[in-house]
């Protein structure tokens, strides 16, 4: 196990791979600690150096009271690239992982070489939708959202097909501190990248997962509209996370991408 204090937190994180090579970056989503990239990092790690990471609020990282905003986020992973002295990392970050990575890279282009987007937008949800769900958890607990999270996460075929792995995802997302489930949701609730989005000049992938139920292929592809250049996949029989239920093909856009980018 290993942790880092930067940005005033502590944070849990993994840093394995190639040391020497470029660093390839991953960033998880809401509910979700950095066993979220365990089908996917494998793939790449005699390639790259691999640094993933439980954000703020998650995993067995600190979970300070929130509310959190997204700066926070993006500072606590930029603090964490500086003190691992990496540059020029590839970022995949999915959902509000995704988002991180959008600001980490408007904020310090020197860090971010090229991102991967997966199923994430500039923007995720409404200002109402955030607060219903700060208020759902703050008063039930994470129990009170767990099977809406699960339904937007799987399709119902991949649900009944795999009710085991489900409930073990299940007992991830309800033993996420409440503090950072509802910390994370400020930060969610308060942000559109738009703008600085649109002005990004790097490599970018944008992947959505064709069942996403929270944030649907369309959403994905909006925002790869607005980025000069970028590839836009989206992968089959796939929810919200295609690091679970179809890592083989989000390995497959990955690969084909870092190719076509000179990542490789
Ligand atoms: O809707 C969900 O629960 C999924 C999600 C939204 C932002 C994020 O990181 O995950």
């Amino acid at each position: 196990m290993k942790m880092m204090r930067v940005n005033d937190v502590t944070l849990h994180m993994s840093d394995t791979g190639q040391t020497e090579r470029p660093a390839l970056v991953f960033s998880n989503s809401l509910g979700t600690d950095f066993r979220l990239w365990d089908r996917v990092a494998p793939a790449f790690s005699g390639h790259f150096r691999i640094v993933r990471y439980d954000k703020r609020g998650h995993g067995l990282s600190e979970a300070p009271p929130p509310p959190y905003a997204m700066s926070d986020h993006v500072g606590d992973l930029e603090a964490l690239l500086d003190r691992l002295d990496i540059r020029d990392a590839i970022v995949a970050g999915l959902s509000v992982g995704g988002m991180i990575a959008q600001g980490l890279a408007a904020k310090r282009p020197d860090l971010v070489r090229a991102l991967v987007l997966a199923d994430t937008a500039a923007r995720i949800g409404t200002r109402d939708l955030w607060n219903e769900r700060i208020a759902k958890v703050e008063h039930g607990g994470i129990e009170a959202i767990a099977e809406n999270v699960l339904e937007r996460w799987f399709s119902e075929e991949f649900r009944n097909q795999h009710p085991e792995e489900v409930q073990g995802w299940r007992a991830m997302v309800t033993r996420t501190p409440v503090n950072g489930y509802a910390g994370t949701s400020f930060a969610l609730r308060d942000t559109d990248y738009s703008v600085p989005t649109s002005h990004l000049k790097l490599p970018v992938l944008c992947l959505g997962g064709s069942e996403d139920g929270s944030t649907p292929p369309a959403v994905v592809k909006a925002t790869a509209d607005l980025i000069p250049g970028a590839r836009f996949v989206e992968i089959p029989d796939a929810g919200h996370l295609p690091c679970i239920d179809q890592p083989a093909a989000m390995i497959d856009a990955m690969q084909a991408f870092f190719q076509e980018a000179r990542l490789v």
